[in-house]
């Protein structure tokens, strides 16, 4: 009998691979003494990790190129420092193994640097991330980062942040078991857009063995260790029923009785756009754009640079819609030249909209390249701004939009319950809501949405979420402006039907959700999904709801 870890299936599909671990931050290596017969062995293991790690590096510099290169180089640079190579060999003499020898040379450098003023002090993560391969060369233990491997592997991580995933090789990632992080946390987002199939807030991921078979189904949650043959056929050809029931749907969204739900695609960049016209997406609901401004630590990316990368995506969609969501730093997704670092709360401080309104020139710069970047092309060009909170910040995100003279919809996401509760005002501002479940949940729970054991909560069939996406779209329907979603929310096919019953008039995705959604939504006609969205509303728990809306829709 196979063991079976459980957790939340989060991308739908099934997986069969070897697990390998994502390599966590080194910990504090042990205080020993070596004796003095072991120093020149010792130094010489410091020696030969120093060239180990300078040489991936840079190996892994050609590989990425561009920017990622001069960084990984400057890192192999840090590592072969010779002041501290002098320091280390110095304090494994003294009687201090080579990893603590690392360790403590590194942590003097690192007090230095910190103190040398804002541009050295901007290199400290780098620092530290040479310490910690070094470190965990020394140790024999994974490297931090995403592990090497040359062939496709299950990733097992705690969580992932989007810095981690910038090397990540989708042809190798057959899925994804994490730890922590929910529905709305940046693995399942990410496993959605490389549709894999993942399992999040598993409890043990953390202990299975590297190198372990595992099978996941990201549809019902399950991780089976060292699955038999059996059990591997019985998961697959269940993945491929429910992949050909969805196949046999296509064309624009809509209910069995034809009212339209257009069906748009979340993306991060241009390397999307392949994914969601496949999908048949209509549009673009959510464009991300800080993944353009994560290559550089120290500043925004130049206005000509931002126009290049905006208009390859608004020529890709000539007739369709683009939502293009400005600058959305902090909290969860922090850029060093723009976020504080020293916020006791980064979720409730200077993030998304507070950040660009602190440091006008950013948005202004964004606002100013998608104008130019829009210019002479059909497509509906639509911007919106994160985290409004009020009309005031609606309002300034309107005349920053009015001032750069960019000929667009201006929006305002509803990812605050205030923004929602009065979602009427922000209307006075802007044309255009769009629900972001994913910070709405944690918001109105409370409930961090990086915090596996907090999944309950930000469990997007929560009914008092539902209330607010009730709120914000009855707002938006009297008068007469659209309100659609664009949090993972959408992504699940039946309440997606639930949305819709509840006045949203659009749903935007990851690429690999839409085709799911777009099957179900077609089984339904608008009255049902009404039907639906009244008894979600009436639940109290987010089981209640869902069984409430099986019950109404027929599902079994
Ligand atoms: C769409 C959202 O934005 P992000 O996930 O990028 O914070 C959201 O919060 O629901
Ligand atoms: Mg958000």
């Amino acid at each position: 009998m196979e063991t079976v870890l459980r957790g939340v299936g989060v991308s739908d599909g099934v997986a069969v691979g070897e697990v390998r671990h994502m390599g966590t931050a080194v910990l504090e290596p042990p205080v020993r003494t070596v004796a003095a017969d072991e120093v020149e062995r010792e130094q010489a293991r410091a020696r030969q990790a120093v060239e180990w790690v300078a040489a991936d590096l840079v190996a892994r510099g050609n590989l990425a190129g561009g920017e990622a290169q001069a960084v990984l180089e400057a890192q192999a640079l840090m590592a072969r420092d010779p002041e501290l190579a002098t320091d280390v060999e110095r304090r494994i003499a003294e009687g201090s193994t080579a990893e603590r020898a690392v360790y403590d040379a590194f942590a003097a450098y690192r007090v230095l640097l910190l103190g040398a003023g804002d541009y050295l002090a901007g290199r400290v993560a780098d620092l530290d991330d040479v310490r910690n391969r070094l470190v965990a060369r020394l140790l024999g233990v994974p490297m931090p980062g995403v592990p090497d491997s040359d062939y496709p592997y299950v990733l097992v991580a705690r969580d992932l942040a989007p810095a981690d995933t910038a090397l990540l090789d989708p042809a190798l990632v057959l899925g994804f078991v994490t730890q922590e992080g929910g529905p709305t946390s940046h693995s399942a987002i990410l496993a959605r857009a490389l549709g894999v199939p993942a399992v999040v807030a598993v409890p043990g991921a953390g202990e299975l063995v590297e190198g372990t078979t595992v099978a996941l189904d990201g549809s019902d949650g399950q991780v089976v260790i060292e699955p038999g043959e059996e059990l591997r056929a019985e998961l697959v050809a269940r993945a491929e029923q429910r992949r050909a029931a969805v196949a046999a749907v296509s064309g624009p969204g809509a209910t069995s009785d034809g009212h339209a739900v257009p069906l748009l695609a979340n993306i991060g960049g241009v390397g999307d756009v392949a994914a969601a016209v496949q999908a048949g997406a209509e549009g673009v609901g959510l464009f991300r754009t800080e993944f353009l401004f994560l290559d550089d630590h120290k500043q925004a990316p130049s206005v000509e640079v931002q126009q290049e990368a905006y208009r390859q995506v608004l020529e890709a969609f000539p007739e369709g819609r683009v939502v293009v969501r400005v600058l959305d730093a902090g909290a969860d997704k922090p850029l060093d030249f723009l976020t504080p670092a020293e916020e006791p709360n980064p979720a409730l401080g200077v993030r998304g909209l507070r950040t660009l309104l602190d440091h006008p020139e950013v948005l202004a710069g964004q606002l100013t390249a998608l104008a130019r970047a829009a210019d002479g092309l059909s497509v509906r060009l639509e911007v919106m701004a994160p985290m409004v909170a009020d009309r005031a910040d609606a309002a300034q995100f309107a005349a920053a939009c009015q001032a750069a003279g960019l000929p667009a919809k201006v929006g305002a996401m509803v990812e605050i319950p205030s923004a929602a509760l009065r979602a009427g005002a922000l209307l006075r501002e802007v044309d255009f809501l769009s629900l972001g479940t994913n910070d709405l949940a944690q918001y109105t729970f409370a409930a961090d949405r990086q915090t596996g054991s907090l999944a309950r909560l930000q469990d997007p069939w929560q009914p008092a979420l539902l209330d607010l996406v009730h709120a914000a779209a009855q707002a938006a329907q009297t008068r007469g402006k659209s309100c659609g979603v664009c949090g993972e929310a959408a992504a699940d096919p039946l309440l997606a039907c639930v949305l819709t019953g509840l006045g949203v008039t659009s749903l935007s995705m990851s690429p690999t959700a839409i085709p799911r959604v777009r099957a179900t939504l077609a089984q339904y006609t608008l009255a049902a999904c009404q039907e639906a969205a009244r008894a979600a509303l009436a639940a109290d728990t987010p089981q209640e709801a869902r069984e409430a809306v099986k019950g109404v829709l027929g599902v079994a």
